[in-house]
């Protein structure tokens, strides 16, 4: 079968290229890039060269469909809500790396996004691409929405103990940290060398966008109205995400009967690893690789869960996930493609 990369340019897209380069059952068939058509990829990616000549094409919609089977969108926010109608019209299955379909109610869109939904008719027809979650509704979608890259750290770290009857609700509290890479390949002040090295800096504070598509989905899956305090931090690397999520509980368990409730929760899922008692994973653990790896200790002063998840942003917080997705939709392996085991140191 065959992928079409919309984004071309841009870091999600070069990581699809590097999975998809290893994968048995699928291939790149078309890369879009909106500054760059007429141009090799390995013009913007020189480590591509001689590996992957891809040209580059403008966006057509037909044109895409006619020549590949599903179409990965790593666009900028705004941007796929406009596209993927077009592509739906054709009849082409689409895979959505940004967040323009995580949201069901379109007045969010306005308020955390800054920009108008896609249309409703759209939305609704969006599967939220959670792969450990929600299996079964992404063998059979037509549009995924591939969740952003800290709902993925911070859901797969808090549910297992949402879904028993120990955790405090109105307590979650979300420390996240992301290496820079999170924010794209383009320029910003806050990702310019003199102002991350040796820094870290917390951002947007009670405004991130990625609060209502936490909320949304603790809420499904506790069957409650759930809200979360989130803060993100920049820190000075280039991949990685982690999150330190703090919850009180409201029995007396220990560390050992938690970390079984997790390792019970995961236990046919490949991609989830739960650290043994006493041990906590660190970013470089997953680098490179789609694993999220969870560590937990439970303070018995403060009856307090503290669950450390970390992913690689651009892996399973992002293309990684996406091919995951794809894998489930065609009844593969959830691991074709995606063995690589992290690169370390
Ligand atoms: N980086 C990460 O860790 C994660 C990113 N995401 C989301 O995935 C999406 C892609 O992210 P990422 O690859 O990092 O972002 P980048 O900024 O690196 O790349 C986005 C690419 O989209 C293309 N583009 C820019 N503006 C437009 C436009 N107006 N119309 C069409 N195409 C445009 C450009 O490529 P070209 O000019 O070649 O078309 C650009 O390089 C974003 O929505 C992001 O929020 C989600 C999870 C994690
Ligand atoms: C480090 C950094 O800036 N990260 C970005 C992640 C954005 C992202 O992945 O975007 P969507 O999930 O909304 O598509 C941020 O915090 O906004």
């Amino acid at each position: 079968m065959k992928a079409a990369i919309i984004g071309g340019t841009g870091y999600g897209a070069i990581e699809l290229i590097r999975i998809l380069h290893k994968h048995p059952y699928l291939e790149i068939g078309s890369v879009v890039s909106n500054s760059q058509a007429g141009n090799s990829i390995s013009e913007s990616y020189p480590h591509l060269s001689e590996i992957i000549e891809q040209p580059l094409e403008k966006f057509d919609a037909k044109s895409l469909s006619e020549k590949n089977d599903v179409v990965f969108l790593a666009t900028p926010s705004g941007v796929s809500s406009n596209l993927i109608p077009q592509l739906m019209e054709v009849g082409i299955k689409c895979i959505d790396l940004s967040g323009d379909f995580r949201l069901r109610s379109a007045t969010e869109y306005e308020s955390w996004y800054k920009h108008s939904p896609a249309d409703d008719q759209y939305l609704k027809q969006a599967t939220y691409g959670l792969s450990e979650i929600y299996p079964e509704k992404i063998k059979s979608a037509k549009l995924i929405a591939n969740p952003g890259c800290y709902p993925t750290a911070a859901s797969l770290g808090l549910l297992p103990i949402l879904k028993t009857s120990l955790a405090d609700y109105e307590s979650i509290i979300i420390d996240a940290k992301s290496g820079v890479s999170g924010a794209g390949r383009g320029l910003s002040l806050s990702s310019h060398y003199a102002e991350i090295n040796e820094n870290i800096r917390a951002y947007k504070l009670g405004q991130h966008q990625h609060i209502p598509e936490i909320e949304q989905v603790l809420s499904d899956e506790s069957d409650r109205p759930i809200t979360i305090t989130f803060t993100t931090h920049l820190v000075p690397m280039t991949r990685g995400i982690m999150c330190t999520t703090y919850v009180k509980l409201v029995e007396n368990v220990t560390t050992k009967e938690v970390q079984e409730i997790y390792s019970e929760f995961y236990k046919n899922k490949s991609f989830v690893r739960v650290r043994p008692e006493g041990k906590v994973p660190a970013t470089k653990e997953v680098l490179g690789s789609n694993f999220c790896d969870i560590g937990l200790h439970v303070d018995t002063r403060t009856n307090r869960l503290t669950i450390i998840s970390v992913i690689d942003n651009l892996v399973k917080g992002a293309a990684g996930q996406a091919i995951q997705n794809v894998n489930l939709m065609n009844g593969w392996d959830e691991w074709t493609g995606l063995q690589d085991i992290p690169l370390y140191p």
